[in-house]
């Protein structure tokens, strides 16, 4: 497998001692390229960090990684500031002793996936609903890594046309909905609705009779509005985020902007891809 690394400030990090080397051969499903990403990621995790563990099928590789490098004595002293309830089970089962914020305000590393990845490395995350914890997690770390595989990479945030999430307290939520609406009011094709706690047909039919509908409740007891883009979000992404985080009920978005170090990106054709962020 070919590994290219571009501007990656910590690439002459020691490798954890027991870490085999990545399959040589070309990955086979989705999942596998997640691993590969994860595992290359983890290479950078080294004994007494305070890491963020992620949320999500791509972090949960690397949770278990590393996990399994504690086992072997390969890693030691490392404590994990979870992004979610899901990522401290998952670290739990793995074997990772856990902190949290309030210990430790400054993280060492935080590795996670992201749902999208734009040129300029900001991120869309949340799809899983754990975008409050992960974006204060990683805004607190060093250095924050994003493993991804290569169908997350997009020409714009929103140009997946699938969920740009927002989370909003549940009071009110409604009045929030439609000033998110107003925000984006210009925008042709754009759409917004309120997650529901299941996202299978018979939820969906619910929600558009007006029906019994139950809404996804995040870890803090939140609601998402998933904000649904045709062609991407045009404009200045920075602008947006702050006409967002205006509107009282918003607690955070899913737009993580200049937050990620490097992206890594694991590609059908075997390539691991290493990009830093421009300083
Ligand atoms: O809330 C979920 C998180 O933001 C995840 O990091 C994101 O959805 C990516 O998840 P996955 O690795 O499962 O695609």
């Amino acid at each position: 497998m070919a590994i290219r690394l571009r501007r990656f400030p910590h690439a002459d990090l020691p490798l954890a001692a027991a870490a085999p080397p990545p399959s040589a051969s070309t990955p086979s499903s989705q999942d596998e390229l997640k691993r590969v990403a994860a595992h290359r990621a983890v290479e950078l995790v080294q004994s007494g960090m305070v890491l963020g563990l992620g949320t999500g099928s791509t972090a949960a590789h690397a949770i278990d990684r590393v996990g399994d490098l504690l086992r072997c004595g390969a890693l030691r002293g490392v404590v994990g500031v979870p992004t979610s309830e899901w990522a401290a089970a998952r670290a739990a089962t793995a074997g990772i002793p856990l902190t949290d914020l309030n210990a430790h305000p400054v993280v060492d590393l935080s590795i996670d996936g992201a749902d999208e990845v734009d040129p300029a490395l900001n991120l869309v995350k949340g799809r899983g609903g754990s975008l409050l914890r992960e974006k204060m997690v990683e805004a607190a770390s060093r250095r924050f890594v994003v493993i991804v595989d290569e169908s997350k990479l997009v020409p714009r945030l929103g140009a997946s046309r699938l969920a740009v999430p927002v989370e909003v307290i549940p009071f009110g939520w409604a009045l929030t909905l439609r000033r998110l609406q107003n925000v984006f009011d210009a925008v042709p094709g754009f759409n917004l609705k309120l997650r529901a706690a299941s996202t299978d047909a018979k939820a969906s039919a619910f929600a558009e009779k007006g029906a019994e509908f139950e809404p996804f409740v995040t870890d803090n007891k939140n609601y998402i509005v998933d904000l649904f883009f045709e062609d991407g979000i045009h404009g200045d992404l920075s602008r947006i985020s702050d006409d967002i985080l205006r509107i009282t009920g918003v607690v955070e978005h899913g737009m993580f902007l200049g937050l990620a170090s490097s992206v890594i990106i694991a590609r059908k054709d075997g390539a691991t891809v290493v990009v830093n962020k421009e300083t």
